[in-house]
């Protein structure tokens, strides 16, 4: 059994966290922090963690995490920077799921997320956690930066593509939506009840801070010059996320061939589904689920692909992530607690 602490216990990603930390049958929960409540029980915030967590929030200047194996920061930009290196010295392990360390240049983290970085020195070292793309490199890691969730269901879409050599990669288009708890607990009026229902409507479209993200891995990874278009939307839903990714063809292929592409891609990837040709995925397919589909579409046969994407922003966009990491981490098999069906209606 590893000793797992978290800091941001009261959050969204930290509750996902929980729920999928409590049952796992090789942690043992050690420290859950909130600043607000310290000394509050668990399952009386989270109700539906009763009989599975009867720990208490420590407040994190309390908390000892240095007892622990490996430690998640499931909190804002700045906090795990602040806190990292000390616990990385004391020989335990770290899983960001925010973007301290996404970014491996420290000014273009600086320019999109407006403060500065504490510890540019763990920026090399930090393994991006996306395992389907990573996978070495996060076993062998003891500090890993949680990809952000638009960019997982970015760089899953594009990345064949792209390793094929076989579309324009200086222009691809990412046309995505995201339902509210992909903005956080914390109270806002954008994600008021009255400001999110029934409405739609598309924001950062002159920049989000994933747009960098998802472009420099994706460079990363295939050694490509990447130009992404990307625009995100809000969606009158709770969880999930999907993207409508397009790019174009550079070469002549057959349909046949571009789906044979992506299931050779993801024959081993036990959370990438990809479905049929010209299936339409939909977000609840992937609801409490750590599952992320594709599929594939060539609209008239012309030379465009359109990839659709779907997941749970919480799961497989974050909380679900980072656990699958740090089963790699330990040496535990990948799906590890992470075998939930998707939950319908
Ligand atoms: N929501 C999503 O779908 C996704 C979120 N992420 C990223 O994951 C991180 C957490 O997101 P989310 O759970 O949605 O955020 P929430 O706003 O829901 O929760 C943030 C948590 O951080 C704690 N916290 C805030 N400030 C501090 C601080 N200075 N020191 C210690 N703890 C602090 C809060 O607890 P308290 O105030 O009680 O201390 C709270 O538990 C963010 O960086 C987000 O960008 C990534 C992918 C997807
Ligand atoms: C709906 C919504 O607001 N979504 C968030 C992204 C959540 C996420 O992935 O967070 P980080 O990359 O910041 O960790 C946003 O667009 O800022």
């Amino acid at each position: 059994m590893i000793k797992v602490g978290i800091v941001g216990g009261t959050g969204y990603t930290g509750v996902e966290l929980l729920r999928l930390l409590a049952p796992h049958p090789e942690v043992q929960l050690t420290a859950i922090t909130s600043r607000k409540e310290d000394g509050l029980p668990v399952a009386d915030m989270f109700p539906s963690l009763r009989g599975h967590v009867d720990l208490a929030f420590s407040s994190p200047d309390k908390a000892d995490l240095t007892e622990c194996d490996v430690v998640f920061f499931a909190t804002p930009h700045g906090v795990a920077m602040a806190q990292a290196p000390e616990l990385l010295a004391a020989g335990v392990k770290v899983i960001d799921l925010a973007a301290d360390f996404r970014l491996k240049d420290q000014a273009t983290f600086e320019k999109w997320y407006k403060i500065p970085h504490t510890a540019p020195q763990l920026l090399e070292e930090a393994a991006y956690g996306l395992p389907e793309l990573n996978r070495e490199e996060i076993q062998k890691a003891r500090l890993i930066a949680n990809p952000g969730c638009y960019p997982t269901t970015m760089q899953l879409g594009f990345y064949p593509l792209l390793k094929a050599g076989i579309v324009d990669a200086g222009n691809l288009i990412a046309d995505c939506k995201s339902g509210v708890s992909g903005a956080g607990r914390k109270a806002e009026i954008g994600t008021l009840f009255s400001e999110s229902s029934d409405n739609f409507k598309a924001y950062g479209v002159h920049g989000h801070r994933h747009t960098p993200e998802t472009a420099a891995q994706l460079q990363r990874f295939t050694e490509q010059q990447v130009g992404l278009l990307f625009t995100p939307h809000l969606v009158p839903m709770i969880r999930g996320m999907h993207a409508t990714l397009y790019a174009r063809l550079n070469q002549d292929i057959s349909n046949e061939a571009l789906q044979a592409l992506f299931e050779a891609q993801y024959r081993d990837a036990e959370f990438v589904d990809v479905m049929p040709f010209g299936a339409h995925p939909e977000t609840r397919s992937t609801r409490g689920s750590n599952m992320l589909r594709i599929a594939l579409h060539r609209p008239d046969n012309g030379n465009t692909v359109v990839i659709l994407v779907v997941q749970d922003n919480l799961v497989k966009g974050a909380s679900g992530q980072a656990v699958q990491c740090m089963n790699l981490m330990f040496g535990f098999p990948e799906s590890t607690g992470l075998k939930q069906i998707a939950l319908l209606p």
